[in-house]
């Protein structure tokens, strides 16, 4: 396996980006890294934070500066990519050039009952939503993301993920 093999999973928010990206770090005996996590770092502040103080415009541009440095290093790692990540400032062009990109497909039902379960306050597209909200906007997130999320060289689709699947297809894809 190459040494500095990087691994980004894309997809909707509760697609599990951050969940299987742990499994498959474990797995692969990579670090692991989430972007959402790495903005805070940089910016020292948390992601509602950047949203209500400065708006979606300028966090797309420190999520991009973000994910230029984290694609510079000279690392193997997974990385579970931000839920609009792909879709901004040709950023799954930056992604595909330097990494395998993963789109976990996750039917919609099955993410709005996941952040119904989960705190939605660390979301802010989520603020405030009951169920019929959450699926409507998920509706929308799906139908304005999916030509970039299809850009990914693998995909997976589904509501769990394994880790051996996701290395069969990691394997075909190396070898051709
Ligand atoms: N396979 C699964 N089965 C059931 N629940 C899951 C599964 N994967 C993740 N979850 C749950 O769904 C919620 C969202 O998962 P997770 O935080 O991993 O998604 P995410 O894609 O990283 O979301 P975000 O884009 O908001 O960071 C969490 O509460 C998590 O425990
Ligand atoms: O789907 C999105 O646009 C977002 C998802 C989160 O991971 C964060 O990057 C932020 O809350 C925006
Ligand atoms: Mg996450």
């Amino acid at each position: 396996m190459k040494n500095d093999l990087k691994v980004v999973l894309i997809g909707l928010p509760g697609s599990g980006k951050s969940t299987f990206g742990r499994q498959l770090a474990l797995a692969l005996h990579f670090p692991y890294y989430d972007l959402d996590t790495l903005i805070e770092e940089r910016f020292s502040l948390k992601i509602p934070e950047i949203f209500s103080r400065y708006g979606e415009g300028r966090f797309r541009e420190m999520e991009t500066e973000t994910l230029e440095e984290v694609l510079s290093w000279e690392k193997a790692y997974v990385l579970a990519s931000g839920g609009g990540c792909p879709c901004f400032n040709d950023n799954m062009d930056r992604i595909n050039e330097k990494a395998i990109s993963v789109y976990l497909d996750v039917p919609l039902e099955e993410i709005s009952e996941r952040l119904e379960a989960s705190k939605v306050q660390n979301r802010p597209m989520f603020q405030g939503m009951g169920s019929g909200e959450i699926i409507l906007k998920l509706k929308s997130l799906q139908a304005q993301r999916d030509s970039y999320y299809r850009q990914a060289k693998i995909k997976l689709s589904g509501t769990d993920f394994s880790t051996e699947l996701l290395f069969s297809e990691l394997i075909h894809l190396l070898k051709n």
